[in-house]
């Protein structure tokens, strides 16, 4: 792996960081903190800045190159892969580098400063795994999680349906117990990684009486995707991220094995939630790493473009839009790291998730449109980055949940919060 490491970064001192977010994951770092402090600790420094070169000699350069391609981007997923920037919530006793959800949040800002089309396929390599990490028992950790350690594959999160990925608890897909399988049918729709997944995590019903509490009919299992009757659909040509491969997936007849229910029948609709409380504090990190990049172009953009003789960056009205840009990053990278702080104190986090996913959602968007409008024609044209940024920055409102089911969360949440005050 050392050699791999130089091989392709041509750079000791990047394989000295290896060794050390090697050492920082063997510690653990994120223990509770002695009190406020912005300042990340030596290995959280360390890790952010492998992962910053990583993302801007390795990712930023082939960008647009992926983007228009749409090939899916295996190279950097097993460079990535070879440095230990991916799989971080495997726990060490299956191999892997159980960093906490903070330093996934550092990490991910900078995958998403350099391309979020890319960045995402790591991204729902965590969403897909996780059920597996807080709800698997040894054995399945080991099956399904150690090979993941072992060569750099990639796994889905099968959740959303043709009929709606909002309303969790109203998915079609069945799942019938016939001795010791369950007989799975349906179809998923929008599953990143669908075509070059190795295993997914699928959602389905396994209560079918009407009458049943849906949150309790839900049943999640681990599919192995060479199963007969998993047939994914087409790769979906979307607006942006592009890289990133999503399809539909149809399943028909797929014999589960008992063994791959999760817990247990109807435990699937909190495994289903709890993993989102791990992975929206990195989604919104990949999109703050967005609105960054949206910034340092429109920045460098705006010294060196000329009107009326100065600068553009001497116009008041750009150095408004710089300003509000610069606000809106520093305000909603502080609560992509509470997001992720909360998580590692062990304590449920979806309030400061679902505000960190909403936010940081809103300001990519709100960045990418600026900074597009600060190039001007320039920023309406492939040539220049910043039209891919607007592309990839939409669908921050939608997936993971839209910004209106995190507003509704955040709202539950801030009423139950309010009615009692010690929950
Ligand atoms: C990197 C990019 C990612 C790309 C791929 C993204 C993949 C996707 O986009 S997946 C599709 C997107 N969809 C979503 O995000 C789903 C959005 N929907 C939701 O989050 C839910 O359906 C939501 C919040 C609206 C729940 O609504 P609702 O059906 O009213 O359930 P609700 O009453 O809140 O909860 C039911 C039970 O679950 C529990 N629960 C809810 N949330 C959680 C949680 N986070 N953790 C644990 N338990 C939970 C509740 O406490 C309740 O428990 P009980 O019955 O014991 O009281």
């Amino acid at each position: 792996m050392a050699n791999f490491v130089k091989v392709i970064t041509g750079s000791s001192s990047l394989h000295r960081c290896f060794t050390l977010i090697s050492r920082c994951f063997a510690s653990k770092s994120s223990q509770p903190s002695a009190g406020f402090s912005f300042e990340p600790n030596a290995e959280q420094l360390e890790i952010q800045l492998l992962a910053r070169k990583f993302a801007r000699e390795e990712i930023l350069p082939v960008a647009a190159q992926y983007d228009k391609t749409g090939e899916f981007p295996w190279d950097i997923i097993k460079k990535a892969h070879s440095l230990g920037l991916i799989n971080h919530h495997i726990p060490q006793e299956f191999g892997g580098s159980e960093i906490g959800s903070l330093e996934s949040v550092l990490i991910f800002e900078e995958f998403g400063y350099a391309c979020c089309g890319i960045a995402t396929p790591m991204d729902v390599n965590n969403l897909g795994q996780i059920p597996v990490v807080v709800a698997g028992n040894k054995e399945q950790k080991k099956k399904y999680l150690g090979r993941m350690v072992e060569e750099p594959l990639v796994c889905s999160y099968a959740v959303t349906e043709p009929g709606g990925g909002s309303d969790v608890a109203n998915i079609k897909t069945k799942a019938e117990k016939k001795g010791d399988h369950y007989v799975l049918n349906g179809q998923k729709m929008w599953i990143t990684n669908a075509g070059h997944a190795n295993w997914y995590f699928v959602l389905a019903r396994t209560n079918l009486d009407p009458k049943a509490p849906p949150h309790k009919s839900l049943t999640g299992f681990i599919v192995d995707r060479d199963t007969p009757g998993v047939i994914p659909g087409r790769k979906e040509i979307n607006m942006g991220q592009r890289a990133s491969d999503t399809r539909g997936v149809t399943f028909e007849d797929v014999l589960v094995p008992k063994e791959n229910v999760l817990i247990g029948e109807g435990a699937g609709f909190k495994i289903a939630m709890g993993a989102f409380d791990r992975t929206r504090p990195t989604v919104a990190s990949t999109s703050v790493g967005l609105a960054q990049r949206a910034l340092d172009e429109a920045t460098k953009y705006a010294m060196e473009r000329y009107t009326f003789g100065v600068p553009i960056a001497k116009h008041q009205l750009i150095m408004n839009m710089l300003a509000e840009m610069a606000i809106n990053i520093e305000v909603v990278r502080l609560a992509c790291i509470r997001a992720g702080w909360e998580s590692d104190q062990g304590r449920r986090n979806t309030y400061y998730a679902s505000i960190a996913k909403a936010m940081a959602a809103d300001v990519a968007n709100k960045c990418a449109t600026d900074a597009v409008q600060i190039f001007g024609g320039n920023g309406y044209n492939t040539e220049y980055p910043v039209e891919k940024l607007m592309r990839d920055a939409k669908i921050y409102q939608i997936y993971e949940g839209t910004a209106q089911i995190q507003r509704l969360i955040i709202a539950r949440e801030h009423l139950t919060r309010f009615s009692n005050p010690s929950s």
